[in-house]
């Protein structure tokens, strides 16, 4: 069966100044699945991440998110296509001032007109999908641990019931235990919502346990997309010593 592509990136360039970072690069993101991204660090994972959503310009190329192409998508058209997605940013990036439960009312108050009771029984729900106590609503993200921003910051992506989730460096600073219970928290909303997870990482964990696809970059390109295994018959002089060295083995790869 013919995969449903919603993200389609064909020979797209993203650069500041005199550097070219993204070099006329294509990739696929199928319905469903969770895609890992990896590469080298300062390999544009982040900037091509913002650049699929909008942050950031390209110079070349095409993106299309659900068959829209991004740049056609203007005004009113780009904010109902903002709405099918949520980012969790590299740190979790909540808002200081604000506590879980207003962090996760941002977006239904940027998007949505909905009456408080209603916002906050969705705050509630969101809280108790990703696994936080109702206590957490009310506290603010200097009072929770880094395992607890990262679900705040998760329930936020989620508070609009999107399509897809970008997730960038989703178990950065997590220790292991916290960054296993965080990859099983994102295959099964996966599995229960049907979400579409976008997740940039350089856990080779997480790439084992959870991804079904993995996207390599490197030299401002997609340079290997496959399984695990495809991973592991790669030449590339990047993918040889990420997949095949120490690391790797002792998560029980390769
Ligand atoms: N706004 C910007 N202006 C100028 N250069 C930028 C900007 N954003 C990113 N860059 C540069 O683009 C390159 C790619 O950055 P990016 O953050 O995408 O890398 P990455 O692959 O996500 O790295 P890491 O794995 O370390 O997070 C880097 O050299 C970075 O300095």
């Amino acid at each position: 069966m013919a995969e449903d592509v919603i993200i389609k990136v064909r020979g797209v360039t993203i650069g500041f100044g005199d550097k070219t970072i993204i070099n006329g690069l294509d990739l696929d993101v199928f319905r469903g699945e969770v895609l890992g991204v990896v590469g080298g660090s300062g390999t544009g994972k982040s900037v091509l991440t913002r650049c699929i959503i909008g942050l950031i310009p390209k110079r070349a190329g095409k993106i299309e998110v659900f068959g829209q192409d991004i740049d056609e998508a203007t005004g009113g058209r780009h904010k109902d296509l903002e709405r099918r997605w949520g980012v969790l940013f590299q740190h979790g990036a909540l808002f200081s001032s604000l506590t879980v439960k207003q962090n996760i009312q941002v977006p239904l108050r940027e998007y949505l007109k909905l009456s408080e009771p209603l916002m906050d029984e969705i705050a509630r729900l969101k809280i108790a999908l990703v696994g936080l106590r109702p206590d957490a609503a009310d506290k603010y993200p200097s009072e929770l641990s880094g395992g607890m921003i990262k679900r705040a910051a998760l329930a936020r992506a989620l508070a609009l019931d999107p399509d897809i989730v970008f997730l960038d460096e989703p178990t950065s600073g997590l220790d292991p235990i916290g960054a296993g219970e965080f990859d099983t928290l994102i295959r099964t909303l996966r599995d229960t919502l049907g979400l579409t997870v976008y997740m940039v990482t350089h856990d080779l964990d997480s790439l084992a346990r959870i991804c079904d696809r993995i996207a390599a970059l490197a030299d401002g390109k997609v340079i290997a997309t496959g399984t695990m295994a495809d991973m592991l018959r790669q030449q590339h002089p990047w993918l040889k010593q990420y997949f095949g060295g120490e690391r790797a083995r002792s998560a029980g790869i390769g």
